[in-house]
């Protein structure tokens, strides 16, 4: 099986950028981007890079400036294995919240974003093709069941957990156990409660 991780080098978690400046979010993106690599290794996975420009990472890199879709498309078109694809945001990702990716033995296994996208997946089926944003997960659940009944999703609130909002941040800071987490706290963000309302301050 290949394990793609896809990665947008220069312009990252534009989201973000309401409390993050642009070289912030380059260094934050970079952080959650090796927690999730790190957390696929210790599966004793190998993760590969799917970048859009050279990046130096301790993983090999494929360098595709075209968008998402037609990218990871090529990758599953030219492919004659099965392929896992697990984006590099997820920061709250661990080995044992990847385990319940990797382990289904489905033709389509789907993992589930809050706010619609699609997480991460591993495909078995050789037709099995992506359609990203605009709450991508009522696609691939589309384009899953056209293919075969063999789709199992993955119900994990790590692997939900993408970080695109500065309300995602507080998730990193009470959930994360890795870079991503360090990062932040070290950028002087903080949790914080108000009345029952969870957010960071910094
Ligand atoms: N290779 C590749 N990766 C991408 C591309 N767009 C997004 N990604 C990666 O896919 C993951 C999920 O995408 P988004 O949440 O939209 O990430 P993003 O584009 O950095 O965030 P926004 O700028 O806020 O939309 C992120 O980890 C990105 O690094 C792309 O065009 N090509
Ligand atoms: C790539 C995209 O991410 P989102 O924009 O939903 O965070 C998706 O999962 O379809």
């Amino acid at each position: 099986m290949r394990t793609v991780v896809p990665f947008a080098v220069s312009e990252p978690k534009t989201r973000l950028s309401s409390v993050l400046s642009p070289d912030e979010r380059r260094e934050f993106a970079r952080a959650m981007l090796d927690d999730v690599l790190a957390a696929l290794r210790a599966l004793d996975r190998e993760p590969e890079v799917l970048a859009t420009e050279r990046v130096d990472v301790d993983a090999p890199v494929t360098v595709d400036d075209r968008p998402l879709d037609p990218a990871i498309n090529e990758v599953l078109e030219t492919t004659d294995e099965a392929v896992a694809v697990v984006m590099a945001d997820l920061a709250l990702a661990t080995p044992d919240a990847l385990d319940q990716l990797f382990s289904p033995d489905a033709d389509v296994v789907l993992a589930p974003g809050r706010g619609g996208g699609t997480n991460a997946f591993v495909a078995r089926h050789p037709d099995f093709r992506v359609d990203y944003h605009d709450a991508s997960i009522r696609d691939h659940r589309r384009i899953a069941a056209e293919l075969t009944d063999d789709v199992v999703e993955v119900d994990s609130f790590r692997l939900a957990t993408d970080v695109d909002d500065p309300s995602d941040l507080a998730e990193v800071l009470l959930h994360g156990e890795g870079e991503a987490a360090d990062w932040l706290r070290e950028a002087g963000f903080e949790l914080s409660v108000d009345d029952g309302r969870v957010g960071v301050s910094r």
